[in-house]
């Protein structure tokens, strides 16, 4: 039997992993991690995804030592390296799940490809989770996913047998337990990031459906709520420490215990509405899957030329991404996703309202920078979802958050916006939203000088808005979208009515009509 690799990629696990089991039984393995320099020098990389991702290595690491493997990371660009070990060890196919990534992993893979061609040597990409490749029709979507999410769980090997590579090979590797600290463009410092591995994504998966779910759906919105109610598995989802189908099933068992024991409960419908989201996850992936291009320009190109592509304000962009618009809640939500990586999604979606449309950015660069900091970054949904907030997918309805409001829905007492603007700390609610309105005896009394000790607002923001739609009126009116409209809805947009997006218009209850898809 010949030897046979294993190249993890996003997929850090060795449970329900389809390519390990495949390899396991064609012959001796060669599990590997690529460290690779041209990705980490891509502009929507960061220190914060390799700190999660060397959590993942390590475990991973120890749990293929259980199987009586070993991980081999190497740092060196593909398909070189792949040649490199082939010409020491002369495996016979590379095993892998199918990446939908950046650009440059894009190209990657097809170079890999093609090495391989040349090589010799079987490429076996396995589906990941439910993104279905190539895509005939997205009308056949939903069974697909469905199917996929059905199916048992790939079982873990129990014993491989492991390839032994020579000395030179040996030589190259880096032990995984003591990988480099640093890797990555973005460097904002992060202390309060998720731990990586698959034991932290399992506790989490637990509590979550044990007992924090309960209250997902009413707290979902709220940033001072959602760290505790939201699952904050994305990452882990991300980074493939647990495999979706693994997600998908443990939660439905217990969604139907929930329901079993009264089906009209909070714990009902909390888990129903994440059901939801397990399925947008791969939705909104298959997007970048079936058209690539949507990472660098507009999904609908109707919208070309609504936004300047060429000139990114630094003057506009700077404060927004320092958290530092002088927009409270604003700045808040900003401060808390550079410390802990994470934000819920009703606020990822109004910041990008307020960099799309109060700021007036093209949605390229900010894109980028928020990549930088979300520790889940999955361009798939990153990309699609950013346009579909800066109103550039032609075919969702367009949504201007409105941060002040938004800061005293979600926020009424302030508390949250005191706690990651210490500048604003003794500032009580009446005017904790709009310190601009203070005036200035009350500022003195309040030990907070605006312009000094936190900024006037970068914007006004209701004027702003009001622009912002006038632009958007106009470019509309200026041309016919409908073709591409339609196009983009046909390639696109979801064939099954959301158990929380009806066809009949219902009344909204919290967490709800947050998303077209
Ligand atoms: C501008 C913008 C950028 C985003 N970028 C990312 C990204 O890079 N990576 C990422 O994982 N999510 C992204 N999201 C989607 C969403 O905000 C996060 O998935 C969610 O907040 C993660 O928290 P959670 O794991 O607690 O989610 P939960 O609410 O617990 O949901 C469980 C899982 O479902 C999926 N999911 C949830 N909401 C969505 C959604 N709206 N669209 C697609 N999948 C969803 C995620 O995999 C998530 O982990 C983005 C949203 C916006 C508005």
């Amino acid at each position: 039997m010949s030897p046979q690799l294993v190249w993890f990629k996003r997929d850090l696990r060795v449970a329900d992993h389809a390519p390990l089991a495949r390899a396991v039984a064609a012959g001796p393995v060669l599990p590997v991690y690529v460290i690779e320099p041209g990705y980490w020098a891509e502009p929507d990389t960061a220190f914060r995804h390799w700190a999660f991702i060397r959590d993942s290595l390590r475990e991973l690491d120890a749990a293929l030592q259980a199987l009586g493997l070993r991980l081999w990371v190497f740092e060196a660009e593909l398909p070189a390296v792949f040649e490199w070990l082939h010409a020491g060890i002369g495996f016979s196919a590379i095993h892998a799940h199918e990446e939908t990534g950046n650009g440059w992993t894009y190209r990657r893979d097809r170079a890999v490809a093609a090495w391989c061609r040349c090589a010799g040597v079987a490429f076996e990409q396995t589906p990941q989770f439910g993104v279905v490749r190539p895509l005939a029709s997205r009308d056949e979507w939903a069974g697909h996913w469905e199917r996929r999410m059905k199916a048992s769980p790939v079982a873990r090997p129990a014993q491989a047998q492991a390839v032994e590579p020579g000395a030179a090979i040996r030589a190259h590797a880096l032990d995984p337990q003591a990988l480099p600290a640093e890797r990555g463009v973005g460097r904002t410092p992060c202390p309060g990031r998720q731990t990586g591995g698959r034991a932290a994504g399992e506790d989490l998966l637990a509590s979550f459906l044990a007992e924090r779910a309960e209250t997902y759906r009413q707290g979902m919105a709220s940033p001072v709520s959602a760290w505790r109610v939201c699952s904050r598995l994305s990452p882990h989802i991300a980074y493939g420490t647990l495999s979706l189908r693994e997600i998908v099933q443990t939660h439905r068992r217990r969604w139907a215990e929930v329901r079993a024991a009264a089906p009209r409960s909070r714990w009902a419908q909390s888990l129903k509405s994440f059901e939801s989201r397990l399925h947008w996850h791969c939705h909104f992936i298959q997007k970048l899957e079936d058209e690539p291009a949507i990472e660098y320009r507009n999904m609908h190109r109707g919208y070309d030329g609504l936004r300047d592509e060429t000139n990114t304000d630094p003057a506009r962009l700077a404060p927004w991404i320092e958290g530092r618009t002088g927009l409270p809640f604003v700045d808040a939500c900003m401060r808390q996703l550079r410390a802990e990586g994470w934000i819920n999604f009703r606020m990822r979606a109004m910041l990008v309202a307020v960099s799309s449309y109060h700021l007036w950015l093209h949605w390229r660069e900010p894109a980028r920078a928020l990549a930088r900091l979300f520790t889940d970054y999955e361009p798939g949904i990153h990309y699609c979802q950013f346009q579909m907030q800066s109103g550039t997918t032609g075919i969702n309805t367009l949504r201007i958050y409105n941060p002040v409001k938004q800061s005293r829905d979600q926020d009424p007492a302030g508390d949250y916006i005191r706690h990651w603007i210490p500048a604003l700390a003794a500032v009580p609610a009446e005017w904790i939203h709009e310190p601009w309105r203070m005036p200035a005896g009350l500022q003195q009394r309040y030990g907070v000088r605006l312009g000094r000790d936190y900024p006037e607002p970068v914007v006004d923001h209701e004027q702003a808005a009001r622009e912002a739609r006038e632009r958007i009126k106009a470019h509309r009116a200026s041309r016919d979208l409908r073709r591409e409209s339609d196009r983009v809805r046909h390639k696109h947009a979801s064939r099954t009515p959301s158990p929380e997006r009806p066809r009949r218009k219902r009344r909204q209850t919290p967490g709800q009509g947050e998303l077209d898809l």
